[in-house]
């Protein structure tokens, strides 16, 4: 069985963008959790948000890592807030690796947030959620990938390691 490639990151550190570029250098298929939430709910994060809450987003989120987990040799970029359950990072643990993608916070505060309704327009939003969850991140991470560079660069970086975990 091939194992899967999962993303985990802030908002805006590129897990999406990054999970692209992945997919189609090692022709692998692409998940994104937070598009398997918007399809699973017909409406779109802002949407889910402002209709049923964040309570009920998460409860979405983790039938999508369930969902995800499930699937073998996939490309799967998660939402930022995956790694608040721990049953989400356990059920995507149990049949992936788990890269990190750790973007400077100043180049994810330049981004554009509008459709992230935790974020906004605040910059202090995502110090706090930063603050909050970096311990998470670094705790489920297996690989960090830390420059700072471009998304293409993170890719190329997170290829080689996957590809060298595969031979082992
Ligand atoms: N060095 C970089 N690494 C990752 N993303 C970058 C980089 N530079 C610019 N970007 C851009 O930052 C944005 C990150 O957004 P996205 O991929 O949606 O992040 P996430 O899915 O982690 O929330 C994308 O528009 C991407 O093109
Ligand atoms: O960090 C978070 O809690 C969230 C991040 C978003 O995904 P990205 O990290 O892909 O922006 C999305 O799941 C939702 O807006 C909540
Ligand atoms: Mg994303």
């Amino acid at each position: 069985m091939r194992k899967n490639i999962v993303l985990i990151g802030m908002p805006g550190c590129g897990k999406t963008a990054v999970g692209r570029i992945l997919a189609q250098l090692l022709d692998l298929p692409l998940v994104d959790t937070d598009e398997l939430v918007e399809r699973a709910a017909g409406a779109t994060i802002p949407e889910i948000f402002a209709a049923e809450g964040e309570l009920a987003f998460r409860d979405r989120e983790t039938a999508a890592a369930r969902q995800a987990a499930g699937l073998e040799g996939t490309v799967i970029a998660t939402g930022g807030g995956m790694v608040l359950r721990p049953e989400n990072m356990e059920a995507l643990g149990a049949t992936g690796v788990i890269f990190f993608r750790d973007r400077a916070l100043e180049a994810i505060i330049g981004e554009d947030h509008s459709g992230r309704p935790l974020v906004g327009s605040q910059p202090d939003k995502l110090k706090k959620l930063y603050t909050e969850r970096i311990e998470l991140y670094r705790k489920y991470a297996q690989y960090t990938i830390s420059n700072t560079d471009t998304a293409q660069a993170a890719a190329e970086q997170i290829a080689a390691l996957y590809e060298q975990e595969a031979r082992v």
